[in-house]
């Protein structure tokens, strides 16, 4: 099952006050009604969303899915990587949980944006690794930041978070905005033959926590 933690509440920022709740409305979606919030980063225009179910205001322990762009995946369906997997299951385990949010943030590539990443899979497919690519275009392993997301969770009040989630950096990253981490969830999906050196990649140079083989630890259920 998940890993239980004890609640990290020790902000080490200001908070940031970057966004505007710009609009919202309910959506429709074949797993359910989704409550669609997009806020307005005012420093560069980008639009962020959180898909909200329940009412998770106030409360303590809300299933959250911090979730990066990830277009090439999600509308494209590439295998090179599994952020459209991680990002229906956890879709499926709020709407079937009946609380939760996910945070669809527009952090594409880690933050290099898609052209920059498209660059990377060129250099990806000479043999270098997604962390190596990166630093051959003059990009940090990872440019993405949380305060964002720490601004959003702010607004939609909610209290401290089971965060969906494999990346031990994610966690610190939202400890170090003010959010109060209860506990992780982790975030299965299976591997294929494209996307496993990616995959072993983020286990090997960021400590991300997964489980890819039949030696590794198969006791934890999926986030979905
Ligand atoms: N720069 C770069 N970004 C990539 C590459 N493959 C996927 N991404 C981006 O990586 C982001 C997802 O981040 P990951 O490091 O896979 O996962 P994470 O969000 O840190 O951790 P989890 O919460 O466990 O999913 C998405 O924005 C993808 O577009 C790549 O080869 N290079
Ligand atoms: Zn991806």
């Amino acid at each position: 099952m998940s890993d239980t933690r004890s609640p990290q509440v020790l902000p080490t920022r200001k908070p940031t006050q970057h966004l505007e709740r710009y609009s919202e409305a309910d959506v429709p979606t074949a797993r359910g009604v989704l409550r669609t919030i997009v806020f307005r980063d005012k420093r560069n225009g980008r639009e962020h969303v959180a898909l909200v179910v329940g009412e998770p205001a106030g409360l303590d322990g809300v299933p959250v899915r911090i979730h990066s762009e990830c277009l090439t995946s999600e509308v494209f369906g590439s295998l090179k990587c599994d952020c459209r997997e991680q990002l229906d299951r956890a879709l499926d385990f709020v709407t079937q949980n009946g609380l939760g949010v996910v945070l669809y943030l527009r952090q594409e590539g880690r933050g290099i944006g898609l052209g920059n990443k498209i660059k990377a899979y060129a250099l990806q497919s000479k043999g270098l690794d997604t962390y190596e690519a990166n630093r051959q275009l003059g990009f940090a392993d990872d440019l993405r930041s949380y305060d964002v997301a720490a601004e959003m969770l702010r607004s939609l009040d909610v209290r401290s978070v089971d965060l969906i989630t494999n990346n031990p950096l994610k966690i610190a990253g939202l400890v170090e905005e003010g959010v109060a981490v209860r506990r992780r969830i982790p975030s299965r999906t299976e591997h294929n033959p494209h996307n496993v050196d990616y995959l072993k990649t983020k286990r090997e140079r960021t400590g991300h926590l997964i489980e890819l083989f039949a030696e590794d630890d198969d006791t934890e259920a999926k986030a979905g």
